[in-house]
């Protein structure tokens, strides 16, 4: 069977898309669940973190579907949807657009570009709750913000939250990123706590209005950039630190930056998360099912926008001193 996709990334997250309207494709969850395995593989596959699914909609011009590396799906990913939305209005013709995920029908649109020539998507990041049972996370109160989490760690303090998918955010002096490994991998290895695992996130304090994130994913590891946790760790940090609500948040990640406008409307936060989704080659995968191998074409990859990519990521890291 082939299989047509684009490899793409958001702030260097990066995802295997496949066009299941313009191709017509119907997998099984099996399926879905197998290719993530097989392909997503950085050593035996074709490498990445995760699949989007683009499929048909009833409520909107199209549906995502996200799966992590490991095969199992998620409920949201903020990356993914601006890899998604420039795949949907570029295509459409249209300037913005609703796209289906498994809580909820999002807007997205394109925007403002956050930094020159970088075609700029944003896509909004809701619902957003604090009560723990919409992790969900086994915890003595309703909420848990700014707690300790003893089987996590001594010191640090910890906020849950879905966006709508899990994540527990720390605000830290400095990112230790073997710590957040360990801490990561224990969160995800805990079903007392979180049954169905937790995105973890170390967040610094750049200067107001200015953070550096780095996450541990679940289902996957640690990676460049989460969206969703991007968009957690502007609200908390809004919340607990320096950041004012309605104003562009600067988010530096190991792939790039995005920004993040933390608003409330009614007592309901909501994030709008701005930034890239870029195209990073086109190609054909081949699958045995049977025999579970597969062979990839000729790569098509989009050279000038890459490059343009590389002057964004320059500059993120020199933000971070390196
Ligand atoms: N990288 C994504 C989130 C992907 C899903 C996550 N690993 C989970 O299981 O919740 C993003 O950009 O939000």
């Amino acid at each position: 069977m082939k299989i047509p996709y684009i490899k793409c990334h958001g702030s260097g997250n990066d995802f295997i898309l496949i066009d299941e309207i313009e191709h017509d494709f119907r997998f099984s969850e099996k399926e879905r669940e197998e290719l993530s395995l097989l392909l997503c593989d950085r050593e035996k596959g074709i490498g990445s973190d995760g699949i989007l699914f683009v499929m048909p909609s009833e409520k909107a011009e199209g549906r995502m579907r996200m799966f992590n590396s490991d095969g199992t799906e998620a409920e949201m990913c903020g990356n993914g949807l601006r890899c998604v939305a420039r795949h949907m209005i570029e295509k459409l013709g249209k300037k913005e657009i609703a796209i289906e995920t498994e809580k909820a029908v999002l807007p997205v649109l394109q925007v403002e570009e956050i930094f020159p020539e970088i075609d700029t998507f944003s896509v909004m990041i809701e619902p957003v709750r604090f009560e723990v049972e919409s992790l969900p996370m086994n915890a003595a109160g309703k909420e848990a913000v700014d707690v300790k989490i003893p089987e996590l760690s001594e010191t640090r303090t910890f906020t849950a939250l879905s966006v709508p998918n899990p994540h527990i955010v720390s605000l830290v002096d400095s990112v230790d990123q073997e710590e957040l490994l360990a801490v990561g991998k224990k969160a995800n290895n805990l079903p007392e706590v979180f049954p169905n695992g937790v995105n973890v996130s170390y967040v610094q304090v750049l200067e107001k209005n200015k953070i550096f994130v780095r996450t541990f994913e679940r289902g996957v590891g640690l990676t460049n950039a989460c969206g969703t946790a991007m968009s957690a760790s502007s609200l908390v940090s809004t919340i607990l630190g320096p950041n004012d609500l309605d104003t562009p948040i600067v988010v530096i990640n190991k792939g790039g930056l995005v920004n993040c406008v933390v608003e409330k409307n009614d007592g309901r936060f909501s994030i709008q998360l701005r930034g890239n989704g870029t195209n990073v080659y086109v190609a054909e995968v081949d699958i045995d099912w049977e025999a579970r191998t597969f062979e990839v074409s000729e790569k098509q990859f989009f050279e000038e926008e890459n490059a343009t990519y590389e002057k964004l990521e320059a500059f993120a890291a020199s933000e971070i001193g390196g």
